[in-house]
């Protein structure tokens, strides 16, 4: 599991640390992790061009000190003082190993710019300098310390100016802009440095499941199951007008994680459902319900029908305007951002500018899993606990995904997950069946539910 924590939880534990080894050990740890990084990215250190942008904290601490490294196996260094005041000690170390201090100044020919302008103790935006001297460096990959200078670090906000890094190196645990978009997308890929926080960092609100958690939540059949005791679940999406909605949360149900998949809808549409997949049956019992895709009109009443059942469910699309119904029962709410914007009556703006807050509103307010549906999914559960989704393509954003996403999480309801491990395993593996799908072209909706059986088989095979 990938954790995120929060700027004080990462001071404690930085400070427990401290006590227990020689000052300025940490520093070391994390600027030596980050020359490494810079090294692998540039292929080498002799005669590459490195610059810095260096602010007033530890953050300019650490690139100060990982130039140093860097000079010492042969690279150019240079460092931009951001700001009257500098980490001392950390250009001491540069200037002894070789490196220089320079002017912002146009036109500037350098490798890799080091974005160690603000990290953890930043407030969000840009000062002056830092802007100018941004835009003298326009276009040379940055490799940013910690966090993209500029972005919140704690909600993944990006209410100002801020640094758009190619990779961000950060140390002894991820964050939440290393994890939520708007600030993850300015974040480019994350490494993270070990530098011995673990034993000191408490629980983690924000977690990313990796593949080895999915395998371990995904239940196998039992040797002496049969297709009940798998569960069953239950498909009411679909209409006349919208068939496709029907045929799609079908596909993603029939992923074969279920032992049955009923549908329970128009019978214009059972009659493709059944010409597309002859395994699904007709209404009858179930362990888990998936309500509302292309529903239209037929929403309320087949999200009330569900409900009455007592078994979980996906309460998507067209079911959404009806979301109250479901207040505190064993439910995943799947929205967009735009669905999610009239549930809570917020612009959809304010909710793509911090998904995570939101989410995690939406799901106190309706006392149930919310799933906020993005680049990265946001999976909330009510009392704050998040996991967001790194898996995908921007290939994903396509019709008719969201309703392969909503069979999917009803289907791992019915074998047993609870509705938080079910959204998030869910959406888990909707991103990865797409990536795999894909192989970095276009695909439709019902390429993603047809990688899915190989994907689950990939991750569960001894
Ligand atoms: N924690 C750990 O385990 C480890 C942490 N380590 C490193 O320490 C970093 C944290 O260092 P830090 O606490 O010195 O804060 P940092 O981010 O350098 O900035 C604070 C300074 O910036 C200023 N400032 C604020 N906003 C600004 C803005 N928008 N634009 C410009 N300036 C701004 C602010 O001053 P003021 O607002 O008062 O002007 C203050 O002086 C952390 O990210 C990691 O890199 C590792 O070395 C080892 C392990
Ligand atoms: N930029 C993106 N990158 C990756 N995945 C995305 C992106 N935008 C949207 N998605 C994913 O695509 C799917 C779209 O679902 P949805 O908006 O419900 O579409 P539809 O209603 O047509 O089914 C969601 O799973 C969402 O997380
Ligand atoms: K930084």
């Amino acid at each position: 599991m990938l954790r995120a924590h929060t700027v004080e939880e990462v001071r404690a534990a930085e400070a427990a640390l401290m006590a227990t080894v020689p000052e300025g050990t940490l520093m070391q740890r994390a600027a030596y992790g980050l020359a490494n990084a810079v090294l692998d990215l540039l292929g080498g250190g002799y005669g590459r061009r490195v610059l810095l942008l260096v602010g007033p904290g530890h953050n300019g601490g650490d690139a100060l000190y990982a130039g140093a490294v860097l000079a010492r196996r042969g690279a150019l260094v240079e460092a931009w003082l951001l700001s009257t005041t500098v980490h001392e000690a950390g250009l001491a170390a540069l200037r002894t190993a070789g490196g220089r201090v320079g002017t912002p100044r146009a036109a500037v020919r350098f490798d890799v710019v080091v974005d160690g302008i603000v990290g953890i103790g930043g407030r969000p935006g840009l000062r002056d300098g830092a802007v100018e001297a941004l835009a003298a460096a326009a276009g040379i990959p940055v490799v940013a310390v910690d966090t993209p200078s500029g972005v919140d670090v704690d909600s993944g906000a990006t209410p100002g100016e801020h640094v758009e890094a190619d990779l961000t190196v950060t140390f002894g645990t991820h964050k939440a802009c290393h994890l939520l978009d708007p600030a993850a997308l300015a974040c480019g890929a994350v490494d993270l440095v070990d530098i011995g926080l673990d034993p000191f960092l408490p629980p983690a609100a924000i977690e990313a499941l990796q593949p080895e958690d999915v395998a371990a939540m995904l239940s196998l059949p039992d040797p002496d199951g049969h297709k009940y005791t798998r569960g069953v679940v239950g498909i009411r999406a679909g209409s006349d007008a919208y068939p496709g909605a029907g045929l799609l949360s079908v596909a993603g149900a029939a992923c074969g994680l279920a032992g049955m998949v009923r549908y329970d809808g128009d019978e214009s549409v059972l009659d493709l459902v059944r010409a597309a997949h002859p395994e699904v049956v007709g209404p009858g019992r179930v362990q888990a319900w998936v309500v509302g895709s292309g529903s239209a009109a037929a929403a309320e009443p087949a999200l009330r029908d569900a409900l009455a059942d007592d078994v979980p469910v996906v309460v998507d699309a067209d079911a959404l305007a009806f979301a109250d119904l479901a207040r505190g029962r064993d439910a995943v709410l799947t929205p967009h951002a735009g669905e999610l914007s009239r549930m809570l009556g917020v612009d959809r703006e304010e909710i793509e500018a911090e998904p995570l807050a939101h989410a995690r509103a939406a799901a106190d307010r309706y006392d149930a899993v919310v799933l906020l549906k993005g680049r990265h999914t946001v999976v909330a559960r009510p009392g704050g606990r998040v996991r967001v989704t790194t898996t995908g393509t921007p290939w994903l954003a396509t019709a008719g995904a969201g309703d392969v996403l909503g069979g999917l999480v009803g289907a791992l309801l019915a074998t047993g997950l609870d509705p938080f491990d079910a959204a998030s395993v869910g959406s888990w593996l909707h991103g990865a069946a797409a990536t795999l799908a894909s192989q970095d072209g276009p695909i439709v909706a019902g390429d993603v539910a047809a990688a899915l059986p190989d994907l689950i088989a990939s991750l569960t095979a001894p």
